[in-house]
């Protein structure tokens, strides 16, 4: 379970985004957070996958409370998480190759000697040819990480993923290709998934269960 309890977040304490903002995703469920842009929900996606400290209020994973965050997040609590941002572009080190992407958490966390093994199961599951092009390159950074030091998506097989319009820029057949790379992870692994945006019709087509943010902050 992962549980999301009275949240406070945001980048002035006396001003936060985010308000007493409760939410709970179970074992293996999808849930989707619509709401209007700007209203906190990237802030909130943040806190949830440990990025971003709370300025009260408490994410529990498992039944454990998070104690640290960003690089202070317990290891074990860290690597449940796999996310997605909006922007793969800024996600992926364009200096490192494709392959270089998707070895790099491995390596990060002292398990260097799956990441042949990794590669060529996720190069196959997101479908990269050998092509370096842009998509192939969202793609590897789907598969990968988000920094080097942070274990992203699908290499450490995360428990959480956290998408955070993961499909914003990319055209229907790539967001198609994308949910179903997901959804397989999720089928073979039962993570559960919290996927924030503001496209109604696909994440009420995606997820067991979606919530509007206005749902969230109105109690
Ligand atoms: N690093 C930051 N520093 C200061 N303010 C920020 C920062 N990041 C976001 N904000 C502000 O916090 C508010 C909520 O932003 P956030 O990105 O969480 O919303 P969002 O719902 O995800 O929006 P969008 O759908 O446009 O991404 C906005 O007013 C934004 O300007």
């Amino acid at each position: 379970m992962l549980e999301l309890r009275s949240l406070t977040a945001g980048y002035d304490r006396r001003d936060p985004v985010v308000r007493e903002v409760s939410l709970t995703v179970g074992p293996g469920e999808s849930v989707g957070l619509l709401g209007p842009s700007g209203c906190g929900k990237s802030t909130l996606a943040r806190v949830a996958a440990l990025l971003h400290r709370p300025d009260r209020g408490q994410v529990v994973i498992d039944g454990e409370p998070a104690r640290g965050w960003r690089h202070r997040a317990r290891r074990a609590q860290r690597t449940a998480f796999g996310v997605v941002f909006q922007q793969p572009r800024l996600s992926a080190d364009p200096r490192l190759t494709l392959t270089q992407l998707i070895a790099e958490p491995l390596r990060a966390t002292g398990r260097g000697a799956e990441a042949p093994d990794r590669v060529r199961e996720l190069a196959r599951t997101v479908g990269l040819g050998g092509t370096c092009s842009p998509a192939a390159r969202t793609r590897s950074a789907t598969a990968s990480s988000n920094a080097p030091a942070w274990p992203g998506p699908w290499s450490l097989r995360p428990r959480w993923l956290i998408c955070d319009e993961m499909t914003a820029m990319l055209d229907a057949s790539t967001t198609a290709a994308l949910v179903t790379a997901v959804e397989d992870y999720r089928a073979d692994s039962g993570a559960g998934l919290l996927a924030v945006g503001h496209d109604k019709v696909l994440l009420e087509r995606w997820c067991d269960r979606t919530v509007h943010w206005d749902e969230l902050t109105r109690a």
